[in-house]
């Protein structure tokens, strides 16, 4: 059984996580999405809701499981047993901070290593953040994240309006 995780903040899942995601699931035994509890970000979403999200849009993947975490990717590599940490790459841009990243957790983990799976083309310029941008001025992000996703945002902002 190799199992790996694949830790963000999906705040909220895009098409392009959806595409890690399932390649990922194709690759691995048993592929653990992990949530980060990260107090520093104002997130739109909180952890639980982008915990469910995730699940409504990966109910479709038998070997999937998705969770929050705290604390370190390895510390919650291990606590899964997982040998693996998935990391997506878009751009160039994304090297840089990824292999840095990577580089610390192979000293913090010798037993747990990073791979990264770059992302379908016509994802590559996906990000969250700009998602969020998006929908905040009223676009339509439809191209962008799955329906519920799509239902989820507006609701959100139409909770923040009051
Ligand atoms: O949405 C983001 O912020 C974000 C960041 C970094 C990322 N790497 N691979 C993917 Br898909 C990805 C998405």
């Amino acid at each position: 059984m190799v199992r790996a995780i694949y830790p963000g903040s999906f705040d909220p899942a895009t098409f392009g996580h959806l595409d890690v995601i399932k390649r990922a699931a194709e690759l691995f035994d048993e592929v653990i999405v992990g949530v980060l509890m990260n107090s520093e970000k104002s997130p739109l979403f909180s952890v639980e809701e982008r915990v469910n999200i995730l699940k409504k849009v990966t109910a479709d993947i038998p070997n999937l499981k998705v969770t929050s975490f705290s604390g370190l990717s390895v510390n919650f590599a291990r606590s899964c047993d997982a040998k693996v940490i998935i990391r997506g790459l878009r751009a160039i841009t994304d090297f840089e901070y990824e292999l840095q990243m990577a580089q610390t957790n192979r000293v913090l983990a010798r037993d747990v290593d990073t791979m990264f799976l770059t992302t379908s083309l016509e994802y590559a310029y996906l990000s969250s953040t700009t998602v969020k941008e998006a929908a905040y001025f009223g676009a339509d992000i439809s191209k962008f994240v799955p329906e519920y996703v799509v239902e989820k945002v507006r609701e959100k902002f139409a909770q923040k309006e009051k």
